[in-house]
């Protein structure tokens, strides 16, 4: 396992966010610092509007900063969207399966790994459950597992808590550890301030544009 902040014996700043300004008809992100060390698990949290999935688009490389610049973004980068939409008649294991090759997996690891990550995550109705007709929080389980089917050195989770079940929050609590332990940097947001404030190393506040 690699030590945190250490991968091939190579130091590693992770990511930073420098001079971050994200304009639409008006201002959403003002000049946002931020850094996501190997090892650490940074919350941003902020109002309805306040633009947390813009600066997480961003920082996944998603969406391109008005002003300022991202750097240290390592891959692989695991990234669970505010909205995962999966329409396909695949199957759970199937869209895993499937996944995990496109990103380099032989099909056999692809598939025992998606199998082992909806098993932990207790997708209801198995790998089998065609994708289009999964519940939202059965969906949210496989949005999950797709993000860490390759373990990521970069871990961005936006609302990762939403529909999850209570045995399913405490999985994606030790997934995010294992993943952090691993020395890998996790950037995530959620409304939930007891789940962030248990989960994160570090917590910001986005208001007005501008991180605190
Ligand atoms: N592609 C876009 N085009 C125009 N405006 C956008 C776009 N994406 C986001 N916005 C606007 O940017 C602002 C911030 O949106 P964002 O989704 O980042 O907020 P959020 O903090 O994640 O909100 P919530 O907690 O409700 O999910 C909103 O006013 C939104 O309407």
């Amino acid at each position: 396992m690699a030590a945190p902040g250490r991968v091939c014996g190579m130091e590693l700043r992770g990511m930073e966010l420098r001079g971050i300004g994200k304009w639409y008809r008006r201002p959403v992100l003002r000049d946002v610092h931020l850094a996501v060390r190997p090892g650490e698990v940074v919350a941003v949290m902020g109002g309805n509007g306040a633009g947390k999935s813009t600066l997480l688009r961003i920082a996944a490389g998603l969406c391109r900063p008005s002003a300022g610049r991202v750097t240290g973004r390592h891959a692989p980068l695991g990234y669970v969207p505010d909205r995962f939409a999966a329409h396909q008649q695949l199957s759970a294991l199937g869209y895993l399966t499937h996944l995990g090759r496109i990103r380099g997996l032989d099909r056999a690891t692809a598939r025992n790994r998606g199998h082992a990550l909806l098993e932990r995550f207790a997708l209801v109705g198995g790998g089998g459950s065609a994708l289009r007709m999964l519940s939202k929080g059965n969906l949210q389980k496989v949005a999950l597992a797709q993000a860490v089917l390759v373990p990521p050195r970069l871990l961005v989770l936006d609302e990762p808590w939403a529909g999850l079940d209570a045995p399913a929050q405490r999985v994606l609590g030790e997934v995010v550890a294992e993943v952090a332990n691993a020395g890998g940097a996790v950037l995530l947001t959620d409304h939930r301030a007891d789940l962030v404030a248990a989960t994160a190393t570090h917590v910001h506040h986005l208001v007005d544009g501008r991180l605190s």
